[in-house]
């Protein structure tokens, strides 16, 4: 048969499972105000003041989840990619730091809110030694997709995204970004395909609890609590 049958993995079926979350923390009433372009810019800058505290947070997780790339890769191209990606956080940070003088957002003593606190916890969780790769990567995967679809989501024909938030959009929703996401996509599938029963289940768990955390994320800056 011609043309190309997508390929599905573990992923791909608990995205399918979990639909309602996945699209809880994809479509989150956050990302439609961005993309009908009635986006509350307070809003927006206490995400912004926010996530480049988590962002700050995201960087040993993404350099704990290399480490493991390093011990467990076999044949693949894990470490390649994971480096890439955390490279990509050292412009990343210089990006916050731009766009926070351009929205008059002081990112110097800014409160951490609760949810970010609890989210960062989380993160620092699974930065151990003990938390499998396989797991790892099933939510690093999580934590990127997330963003890649919400804010690919406010490019798309149709959407109202005010112009001066489409660079934002752009930073999570362009195609490189994507690709990014895809392979993380297939690394993740890859490792959990071997896993064992108890990784698989502890791994689909640590999926639920990104999704949860992000939708708290995206709650925190639209309403401020
Ligand atoms: C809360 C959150 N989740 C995900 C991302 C994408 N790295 C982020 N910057 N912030």
């Amino acid at each position: 048969m011609e043309g190309k049958t997508k390929e599905e993995g573990i992923i791909e079926r608990w995205v399918m499972k979990h639909l309602l979350l996945y699209t809880g923390a994809t479509r989150h009433p956050f990302i439609l105000s961005i993309r009908d372009g009635s986006v509350d810019i307070s809003s927006f800058k206490r995400w912004l003041e926010q996530d480049y505290i988590f962002v700050r947070e995201f960087v040993p997780f993404v350099a704990s989840v290399l480490l493991k790339a390093c011990k467990n890769s076999e044949d693949g191209n894990d470490m390649e990619v994971i480096l890439g990606g955390l490279a990509s956080l050292n412009d990343e940070i210089a990006w916050f730091k731009s766009e926070a003088s351009k929205w008059d957002v002081s990112l110097s003593n800014t409160v951490v809110h609760k949810a970010n606190q609890t989210y960062c916890r989380f993160l620092e969780s699974l930065m151990s030694r003990e938390v499998e790769y396989a797991l790892a990567l099933t939510a690093l995967w999580a934590i990127e997709a997330t963003y890649q679809e919400s804010f690919a989501h406010c490019l798309e024909d149709g959407s109202k995204t005010p112009p001066e938030l489409q660079e934002t959009c752009r930073r999570w929703g362009n195609e490189g970004f994507g690709e990014y996401c895809r392979s993380l996509k297939k690394i993740a599938n890859r490792y959990l395909e071997k896993a064992s029963a108890d990784v698989i289940a502890k791994a689909e768990v640590t999926l639920l609890h990104v999704l949860e955390h992000e939708v708290e994320f995206w709650n925190m800056s639209h309403r401020g609590t």
